[in-house]
């Protein structure tokens, strides 16, 4: 059976995820958003830990440095309390599953402790694996700002068309598709000493396929470094040296033992079905890491709203008109709805009055290039309040500097399969619990923040737990031929956390042997 243990205190108000609740009379028409129940963070066990040790090692405030701010900040969030526990946690588990809050300093310090702790020695890495390119690109640069190196050395990331690592990188934040492609070179991942999954609740396809191999590549690394310790023992008692069946095994540079060390995993996320993770990972053991640093306060309308677009475009301007200075995230559904909506802000922007301040909107979707998604990490002038408008893409792993608002109108474009008539299609569907939780995460990351839901707290109640998993919703044919790339010709039989349909990894066979794919006997041509 797997356990929970709860690893520290911190601020419980709210929805479970250290959201404080607010009165809920955030009526987006005319109205105002009401005070809130509670605004104020208990301090969490990590604080006042923190505040001890801030007294004996804060230098005079003209000499603080950013390194020291920045050290400061680290020290202050929840999971530092924990570190020792932490580790030890991963050392005597082959597997563990990590939950905590939003913010509480899951993927920019976990790895910090595990290099600390000596899981990056002998040139051995430390895997982060994130859903989405962004989130890499920016973790990685902070967790390098953090560690007072460039980004690229120690710290790295590699997404599709970026390697930006070097033979120094120990902690690399990459694309889970990404560590698929690596394991396509290398089945066995030995470079790795252990692999975090990131944001697994996401539950996106690579992560689903990425869940089976891992397992697999632990328990053949498992076999191979049991193997080895009876080889060397043999080769002890025969006189052969060991050396020689170095030779004799080692297909890389990695030295023998290494390679052959068991690879431990990590799977990690702020709101996660513990119970199935545990059980699908043979048992794994939990913990829980509590508390935040800031709390969200969460608001939702009295009623339910006829139009949400017009409902988010009212919001953001009562925000902007009546709440202090900070900046607001605004979610949408897709690319289109966005450039609309940017259209809308700006031209009612235009009309106000020159004493209000200016509002900058910016947006980001998956389908802008790199550079012009980096735009909403810049800070806005002074005087003016960014509005970001995004997709999910901005849903989970990120820091947005300055976000103090999010508002939230409960919908995302996901992936709709239907396997018996073979059509794939976007569909605009309610979020989930752990969506909307992660949503409104985006706040209180530096600052207490709120989160104003456009819909009702009833509606809330009625959501998903968690999102379908992408894998029983999408047609299946590139995953059946990523399988087959990684020699798994059983693809019904494969080791699926949540197995799709029979039928609908059957129609993607028939599919893809129909295109030429697949040979007569089903391996890839
Ligand atoms: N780029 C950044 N700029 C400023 N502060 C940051 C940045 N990245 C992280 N932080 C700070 O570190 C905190 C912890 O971030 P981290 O991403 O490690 O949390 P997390 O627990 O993984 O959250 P989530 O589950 O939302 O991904 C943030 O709340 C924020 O205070």
């Amino acid at each position: 059976m797997p356990s929970m243990a709860p690893l520290s205190s911190g601020n419980k108000n709210g929805d479970g995820n250290g959201n404080v609740p607010g009165r809920g009379n955030g009526v987006p028409f005319g109205g105002h958003w009401g005070p809130p129940e509670s605004t104020s963070a208990t301090p969490s066990a990590a604080n006042e830990a923190v505040g001890k040790r801030k007294a004996t090692t804060l230098l005079p405030q003209t000499r603080v440095t950013k390194r020291q701010a920045l050290l400061n900040q680290r020290r202050a969030l929840p999971i530092a309390s924990v570190e020792s526990e932490l580790v030890n946690h991963v050392k005597k588990n082959e597997t563990l599953v990590v939950i905590g809050e939003t913010g509480s300093g899951k993927t920019t310090q976990l790895p910090q402790f595990l290099h600390s702790a000596g899981f990056c020695k002998g040139g051995m890495m430390v895997a982060i694996t994130q859903p989405r390119r962004v989130a890499a690109i920016t973790v990685a640069t902070r967790v390098a700002e953090e560690m007072g190196v460039e980004v690229g050395q120690e710290v790295g990331y590699s997404i599709r068309f970026e390697d930006c690592t070097s033979p120094s990188t120990q902690l690399k934040y990459m694309t889970d598709g990404m560590l698929l492609r690596e394991a396509l070179l290398d089945p066995l991942l030995s470079r790795y000493s252990l692999v975090v999954i990131d944001e697994a609740h996401e539950r996106t396809i690579h992560t689903d396929v990425l869940f089976g191999l891992l397992k697999g590549v632990q328990k053949r690394r498992q076999a191979a470094s049991t193997a080895t310790k009876s080889s060397k023992k043999k080769a002890a008692t025969t006189g052969v040296a060991l050396k020689d069946l170095q030779n004799l095994l080692t297909t890389s540079k990695t030295p023998l033992e290494k390679k052959n060390s068991a690879l431990k995993l990590v799977v990690m996320s702020a709101t996660l079905d513990t119970k199935g993770f545990c059980e699908y990972f043979n048992g794994a053991e939990a913990v829980y890491v509590q508390g935040r640093q800031f709390p969200v306060e969460i608001f939702y309308t009295f009623t339910p709203e006829a139009d949400y677009l017009d409902a988010a475009l009212l919001t953001t301007f009562q925000i902007h008109l009546e709440e202090i200075p900070g900046d607001i995230l605004l979610f949408l559904t897709g690319q289109e709805e966005i450039e609309s909506m940017e259209r809308l802000l700006k031209e009612r922007a235009s009309h106000l009055s020159p004493k209000v301040p200016k509002l900058l909107v910016v947006p980001i979707y998956a389908a802008l290039p790199s550079e012009q998604q980096m735009r909403v990490f810049q800070p806005a002038p002074d005087g003016t309040r960014k509005v970001i408008l995004a997709t999910n893409i901005a849903e989970t792993s990120l820091t947005i500097p300055g976000i103090r608002y999010v508002i939230d109108p409960g919908l995302v474009k996901a992936r709709a399969y239907n396997p018996r008539t073979g059509v794939e299609s976007l569909e605009v569907v309610p979020v989930s619990k752990a969506q909307a939780r992660q949503r409104s995460g985006r706040a209180g990351r530096e600052r207490p923040g709120k989160c104003f839901r456009l819909y009702t707290e009833d509606l809330y109640r009625k959501l998903e737990d968690s999102t379908v998993p992408e894998i029983k919703r999408c047609n299946l044919a590139n995953v059946v031929l990523q399988l087959k790339a990684f020699g798994i010709d059983d693809v019904l039989g494969f080791d699926f956390m949540d197995k799709p349909s029979r039928i609908a990894i059957v129609k993607s066979l028939e599919h893809l042997y129909s295109l030429g794919a697949l040979t007569d006997e089903g391996k890839q041509c």
